[in-house]
């Protein structure tokens, strides 16, 4: 049950939906059982048989095992995140106000100081979330135990990611045979955050998405998905294919960064969330990013910033309630 008063204001109208009287084919569930995403091993990347390079080419997303997070730890979190959840909403809003931690909700667009981008044409999102700048996470001294507790988790949880994200990174850069300038940071540690995401459940799942279509902004994506529920999906063949939860896996997605930098011969992958009829969903993403000014150079986009694509990408969430994301970047011969 979503209770009402843990919920932000505009998402408490999901307690109230009835269920529609016509029965809707929720697609995705045809494959549930299959799971044909491609599965990559932490531990044997450097193995000819890993296939990483064709997962990031062909699907954009594969799911990652023996990455050495220990079960315990993912457990912890999740049951942590669903207790923060739970707290009643003032008590969410004073706990993280002023603190480097944002609670926030509706839209996945946020300013690099917090705040949430809409737009008049923008539909709401249906979820409340966290965003966690890893860099800043020592400095924030919660007053509620079970907030500290949470943030200890996040630490442990944020050097285990960084480690993921570098050694994958630097195995891309491998088989794509990339040059890049080694003085330039083009996965910086400082710039990963963590987004703490708890979609509610709401009987009537033609109300709206739990998140819109899009691709994420990073170079890399690395999603915890501890939870049993299921909500993620990827646009594959024209078709949304659900990502099923598997626990103590990862699920790991190319970004728009990583595409440019690979000149598009890895996939941005597109995907949404729906919500779930009966349960809510905890799911935790990290983020990734290039360094502050470095430039990111490829045949097929003029050359950019991570800050320019993140304004522009703002600019257009403001004028047009989406994003546009790579396009607005390609080189005019490419058009
Ligand atoms: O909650 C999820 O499963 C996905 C979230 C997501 O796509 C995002 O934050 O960009
Ligand atoms: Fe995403």
């Amino acid at each position: 049950m979503n209770d009402l008063n843990t919920l932000p204001p505009v998402l408490r109208h999901l307690c109230h939906e009835q269920p529609p009287t016509i029965a809707v084919d929720d697609g995705g569930n045809l494959t549930q059982n299959l799971d044909p995403i491609p599965v990559v091993d932490l531990q044997s990347l450097n193995h000819d048989k890993n296939n990483l390079d064709e997962a990031c080419k062909d699907w954009g997303l594969f799911r990652l095992v023996n990455h050495g997070i220990p079960p315990t730890l993912l457990n912890q979190l999740h049951d942590q995140a669903k207790q923060v959840f739970s707290l009643s909403f003032e008590s969410k809003r004073e706990s993280f106000d002023g603190s480097s931690v944002n609670h926030f909700w509706g839209t996945p667009a946020l300013t690099s100081s917090g705040t949430g981008v809409t737009s008049d044409h923008q539909k709401t999102n249906l979820f409340e979330a966290f965003h966690v700048p890893l860099a800043q996470l020592s400095q924030f001294q919660p007053q509620l135990p079970l907030i500290e507790s949470f943030r200890v988790l996040l630490v442990e949880y944020g050097n285990h990611l960084s480690r993921i994200a570098t050694t994958l990174f630097e195995a891309m850069v491998k088989k794509l045979e990339l040059n890049l300038e080694p003085s330039k940071s083009y996965l910086a540690k400082d710039t990963g955050y963590v987004r703490v995401y708890r979609y509610p459940h709401c009987s009537n799942p033609d109300i709206g998405l739990g998140m819109e279509v899009h691709t994420d902004s990073s170079v890399l994506t690395i999603l915890n998905q501890q939870d049993i529920v299921s909500g993620l999906e990827v646009l594959r063949d024209n078709q949304w294919l659900t990502i099923n939860p598997i626990s103590n896996t990862l699920i790991v997605n190319i970004g728009d960064l990583m595409q440019a930098l690979s000149d598009d011969r890895y996939k941005s992958v597109v995907h949404r969330v729906k919500v779930n009829r009966e349960k809510e969903r905890i799911s935790m993403g990290y983020f990734v990013f290039s360094g502050d000014g470095v430039e990111l150079k490829s045949s097929k986009y003029k050359p950019f910033t991570y800050d320019h694509f993140r304004d522009q990408v703002q600019q257009d969430v403001k004028a047009f309630g989406t994003k546009i994301g790579l396009a607005r970047f390609k080189r005019a011969e490419d058009n």
